[in-house]
């Protein structure tokens, strides 16, 4: 006996067709976004001529969404029109099911998940019965019956059938026999029958006792599932069919097939007990609605007729829902399908109902209204199901016969003894060809899981890597900006206490967006979390899944590779995790070992630098040359200190010589920056920053043409600005290429800037620029000794017109720090770090004008996250294989001047050229050069156009400071000035 149970329901999702592939939108980007943060243009399906869409989603093996809810705005618009707010576009209505089947399912997974744990209770004498219902042309009739090479569950089902009964016939006589009807308009036709046999009028009638019986039925009794088949199609070719416009071959009639299997044990005995078990298999005809289908005359007849039936049924599942356990009418007299249903609705049998459904809107409502009705059908409770068992009595006059039967199998059993029989060894050997099947097809189910849920876990596990890294780094830096707060609580805060405080805040604010729950990271995240719990819940359904063909070792072979592709999914996230760290240890690596460089070297020059100013005023108290000498000492020495407390050694150990006749002065030519970043986006916040305070300082320039800059320019210098903004290797490249060297003068005719080695230079610390590379300028009055190793400088070197216009636009006015003293050299300061503002607007006028554009923005953290770009991409400059802090000028290539020869700057053609020259020679030359070891030429003023360029050598002025230290370079002079804007026209 079987404890009260519900109808199972399954839903099958059928494959488009062809005609339906063809109007389906090709698949479309899901983010209107690219990885390189460009707008992608929407997929086809926004712009072509499909009109269908697929309206079923499938979740998982028992969910699915009808008409799910479309994420892309665009796309729903498209789709569904504008519709007012507050009304819903979409049904996005979930259905859950016993089964769900996806339009890849096979016959053999259909039948496996419906029919087959039919089979056991049908052979321990249990009534099962299997329906397909559905709307017409959605796969019933493929379901049900299949084809010749792909056959449906009445084939699989019988093959089924006779195998077990065949593993099962030394102790039990099977009989089995078919009955094959359709009921076409309320009428009862018996499909096995041979064509011109006598038809009762109306049709076969019913007749109900205990169970249904169709009266005059043609019984057949198949050996084996192949005449069975063979009975099937025979009934097909007769039952009516009609291609209406839905489908080509529709079924105007609902088909049942019945196999009636009856078994008695083969040990005689007095009295026998028979089971009696009827499998009926329906293949139901599709509910179609009239007003969607073109049928006339008999077709209409034929719908009108299935739709009553369909009905009459909907109205039975309908009252055995409502009823509640409680005994109420159910109308299944209303149809001859209800009749004939009876014992499998409500009565004593097991049932399954397969939804066959369409997966394209073409068959909306009728998907809709299907998945209505079975869902109402999953609620309908079933009575407690019995076994159909009659003991019978044996007659006197048969007990001859019983000892035959008992003699014979005594020698079936004195023939298995001796060995002589091998169907065990048969049936062993199959039984464990259809477990490793089994646990074949458990692994596959596994591996394409796997595969189709690797890359966003993968993806996840490296977002979370990421997550983690951002959080650690921005504990760091509150847990700094709390300490500098409890400092500013007590006093007030010193310009480099303020100084440092804003740059931690720009370094948090990447980090904190990275960290936000609508971020790109955390959206990743969230579409990984729900990768894995598709991939979990496919594992557990895979190892918790039950067959009668699964014997117990192949029950934990498929628990054992469960656990195996868990324990694999989870290394391989482990990972990824892993390779976030270390990439981030790295760049923080990186960084820490170029602080601790300019750091060091810093802490020297200072050391020098007090050390000739205190001998140069010879201590003398009160002077203020010695005071600042006396700080910069005391600078030094903290700087020591906190170099010993760090990293265990300060610089005052390893300087080899302390004679201030070479003093590290000498040599400073800059710092190496040419490490691109690939975690932090501190210092491009940073410059974003800043750059709001380099615009308020520009008002004051109202020629300035920045605020007028057209759309192409400030989209490009916007998209230079993002801190996601992804830099491709090959933009590295090309800038390293094209941008390193840039000549001086106007007309491109004048002295290479060759990195600042002519004695007596004049030395240009330039703040950050937001542009994706870095500029060092330098001005040199004279050819430097490394200019002989510049390549020649070729057109394209140069850079184009629009690079100029650019770089133009990335700057403005901004402070620049000059230095120039005795024996300086060029000094390129990291624009990411150290700078005051954004770097001066180069100008072709301006004498120090050389371009380096080594190291590309730093990257931040959300750009790598969108950035497919291999760490070898990433390692492009070899930061730490290359990292000579001193060797910049060696890099830089260098080009050596042809004299004499007219070299064009832009491609705007001779008449700019000369234009530029022309300028330049007109312009008085307010700082001249004033002999040997000056720059040559200074700053040059614009004539007309740009009055303001003269206040750029203005050494003191009401917007600029300068302090000029007697230092024993002649001419020191140490001036921060608020540059004017530089203008091109
Ligand atoms: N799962 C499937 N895989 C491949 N083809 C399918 C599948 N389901 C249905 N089809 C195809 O769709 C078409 C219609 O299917 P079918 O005749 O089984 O529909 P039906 O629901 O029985 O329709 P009707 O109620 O009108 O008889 C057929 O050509 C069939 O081969």
């Amino acid at each position: 006996m079987v404890a009260a149970g519900s109808i199972t329901v399954a839903v099958r999702v059928r494959p488009p067709t062809a005609w339906e592939a063809a109007r389906l939108p090709e698949p479309c980007y899901d983010s209107p976004f690219r990885a390189d943060g460009t707008l992608a243009t929407p997929g086809r399906s926004v712009a072509n001529s499909s009109n269908l869409r697929e309206v079923v989603q499938i979740i998982d093996d028992r969910i699915l969404t009808f008409d799910p809810d479309e994420k892309d705005r665009t796309r729903a618009f498209v789709e569904r029109g504008f519709m007012p707010p507050g009304t819903k576009r979409y049904k996005d209505r979930r259905f859950m099911f016993d089964k769900v089947f996806n339009h890849e399912a096979q016959q053999r997974d259909v039948y496996g998940g419906t029919a087959q744990p039919l089979l056991q209770g049908l052979l321990d004498g249990y009534n099962a019965t299997v329906f397909a219902y559905g709307a017409t042309g959605c796969g019933k009739t493929h379901t049900i019956s299949g084809t010749e090479g792909d056959p449906g569950i009445i084939y699989l089902t019988m093959a089924d059938l006779f195998q077990r009964i065949e593993d099962r016939k030394d102790d039990w006589t099977v009989e089995v026999v078919v009955t094959f009807l359709e009921i076409y308009n309320e009428e009862i036709r018996d499909l096995l029958a041979e064509p011109g046999s006598h038809v009762p009028r109306g049709g076969l009638s019913i007749r109900e006792d205990k169970a249904v019986k169709v009266v005059g039925l043609t019984e057949l009794s198949p050996k084996s599932a192949e005449e069975v088949k063979e009975i099937v199609l025979l009934g097909n070719t007769r039952r009516t069919q009609s291609p209406t416009h839905a489908n080509e071959t529709s079924s105007r009639s609902h088909a049942v097939l019945q196999v009636h299997v009856l078994q008695s044990p083969r040990t005689a005995s007095l009295s026998e007990q028979k089971t009696i078990a009827t499998l009926s298999i329906i293949d139901l005809a599709g509910s179609e609605r009239a007003a969607a289908t073109t049928n006339m005359g008999q077709r209409m007849v034929e719908g009108a007729n299935i739709n009553k039936s369909l009905l009459a049924l909907g109205n039975c599942i309908n009252a055995l829902c409502e009823s509640g356990g409680a005994i109420r009418h159910v109308p299944y007299r209303n149809s001859k399908l209800t009749r004939l249903l009876k014992f499998s609705l409500g009565g004593n049998c097991k049932t399954v109902m397969i939804v066959c459904v369409a997966p394209t809107s073409n068959h909306f409502d009728d998907t809709h209204n299907t998945l209505i009705y079975a869902e109402r059908a999953t609620k309908i409770k079933t009575k407690v199901v019995t076994r159909n068992v009659v003991n019978v009595d044996r007659h006197v006059g048969r007990y001859v016969e019983a000892i035959n039967a008992l003699n014979v199998e005594i020698a079936e059993l004195k023939a298995k003894l001796a060995g002589k029989n091998s169907t065990e060894n048969d049936i062993l050997k199959r039984k464990k060809a259809e477990a490793s099947v089994e646990v074949e097809r458990a692994r596959n189910d596994m591996k394409q899981k796997v595969e189709q849920t690797k890359a966003s876990i993968v993806d996840g596990a490296a977002c979370a890597g990421k997550v983690s890294v951002a959080q650690i780094k921005l504990a760091a830096i509150h847990s700094r900006i709390a300490e500098i707060d409890a400092v500013s609580a007590t006093s007030s805060l010193s310009p480099d206490l303020e100084a440092e405080r804003a740059l931690l805040r720009s370094l948090a604010t990447p980090e904190e967006t990275a960290l936000r729950s609508d971020s790109i990271l955390n959206t990743r995240i969230q579409r990984s979390s729900n990768a894995n719990a598709m991939f979990a819940a496919t594992l557990r359904a895979v190892s918790e899944r039950k067959s009668d063909r699964l014997d117990e070792v192949s029950v934990d072979n498929v628990k054992l590779d469960a656990q195996y592709r868990k324990a694999e999914m989870d290394m391989v996230k482990a990972e990824q995790e892993r390779e976030v760290f270390k990439e981030a240890v790295e760049d923080v690596a990186q960084v820490m070992v170029g602080l601790i460089g300019m750091l060091g070297r810093c802490t020297v020059m200072v050391g020098d630098a007090s050390r000739m100013l205190q001998d140069s005023t010879g201590g003398s108290d009160g002077d203020t040359p010695s005071r600042v000498g006396q700080l910069l000492s005391s600078m030094k020495e903290k700087n020591d200190e906190a170099f010993l407390k760090l990293v265990g050694h300060s610089t005052d150990s390893y300087k080899v010589d302390d004679s201030l006749a070479n003093s590290s002065l000498d040599y400073f030519k800059g710092y190496d920056a040419s490490f691109t970043r690939r975690v932090s986006s501190g210092p491009a916040v940073l410059q974003q920053a800043q750059s709001s305070k380099s615009r308020r300082i520009s008002t004051h320039n109202p020629a300035s043409p920045r605020r007028h800059k057209s759309p192409r320019k400030s989209l490009r210098s916007n998209l230079a600005a993002q801190p996601y903004r992804r830099v491709s290797s090959a933009e590295r490249k090309n800038v390293k290429a094209v941008k390193n060297v840039q000549w001086k003068d106007e007309a491109g005719r004048g002295d290479l800037d060759d990195g600042g080695l002519k004695a007596n230079p004049t030395v240009t610390v330039i703040p950050a620029s937001p542009a994706p590379v870095d500029s060092v300028k330098t001005t040199t009055s004279t050819k430097s000794p490394l200019s002989s190793q510049t390549p020649p400088r070729s057109a394209s070197r140069a850079g184009s017109e629009s690079e100029w216009e650019d770089d133009n636009d990335k700057t403005d006015d901004s402070f620049s720090l000059s230095l120039s003293g005795r024996d300086s050299l060029g000094v390129s300061v990291p624009r990411s770090y150290g700078s005051l503002g954004r770097r001066a607007r180069p100008s072709r006028l301006d004498p120090s004008f050389l371009k380096s554009k080594k190291a590309p923005t730093l990257g931040s953290l959300a750009e790598d996250d969108e950035s497919s770009c291999s760490s070898q991409d990433r390692h492009v400059s070899q930061p730490l294989a290359d990292r000579s802090l001193n060797s910049l000028s060696s890099r830089v290539p260098s080009t050596p001047r042809t004299a004499g020869k007219s070299r064009r700057r832009s491609n705007i053609g001779p008449m700019r050229i000369e234009k530029a020259r022309r300028r330049s020679s007109q312009i008085p030359q307010l700082s001249p050069p004033t002999g040997e070891g000056k720059p040559r030429r200074v700053l040059i003023g614009s004539p007309g156009k740009r009055p303001k360029r003269i206040s750029l050598s203005r050494s003191a002025g009401p917007s600029s400071y300068r302090l000029k230290p007697n230092l024993s370079m002649t001419d020191g002079d140490t001036s921060i000035s608020k540059a004017p804007k530089p203008t091109w026209r």
